[in-house]
């Protein structure tokens, strides 16, 4: 799979992503603070990555700042994106399973390197429900930027 990475630090599990990600067989590309010349600051950052999802650049997206929160938001205003805020495996496997998320937000300060990996495994390991209250939920979800309030 390729996988486009941000982030707006090289600290924490910033500095061994890419390479936990090389070695699961992904191919990478980088952002922000891993990637010379570019704008660091986590919204330019994130949303480079979102972006290379959204037009067909990557397959998915792992997008991380201090909190990961920044990160989180800006890769979800990129149409078709939806980014998942995990600070847990259990949260990474239901973000896969029931949003189809495909862009792994992650918070520098909270995601060790052990947790990065079970983060990953989960992710890696979920693929997303047919089931079609799901589908739908999905669908809904990626049409909402689209169009006016109904309310
Ligand atoms: O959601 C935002 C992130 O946690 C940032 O990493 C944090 O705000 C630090 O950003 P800056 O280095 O621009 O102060």
């Amino acid at each position: 799979m390729r996988i486009s990475v941000s982030s707006d630090m090289t600290s924490g599990v910033a500095g061994k992503l890419v390479a936990e990600l090389e070695s699961r067989g992904h191919e990478v590309l980088t952002h922000g603070a891993l990637s010379p010349e570019e704008r660091d600051d986590w919204a330019w950052a994130s949303e480079a990555a979102a972006r290379d999802v959204a037009d067909g650049r990557a397959d998915q997206a792992v997008v991380c700042c201090w909190t990961g929160t920044g990160a989180s938001i800006a890769a979800n205003k990129v149409p078709g994106v939806r980014a998942a805020l995990c600070a847990d495996a259990y949260t990474a496997q239901g973000a896969r399973r029931w949003n189809d998320a495909n862009a792994l937000a992650l918070s520098l300060r909270v995601v060790s390197e052990p947790l990065l990996g079970e983060i990953l495994d989960a992710w890696f390991a979920g693929a997303a429900s047919e089931e079609p209250d799901d589908r739908a939920n999905v669908a809904h979800v990626d049409g909402i930027a689209a169009q006016p309030s109904a309310r």
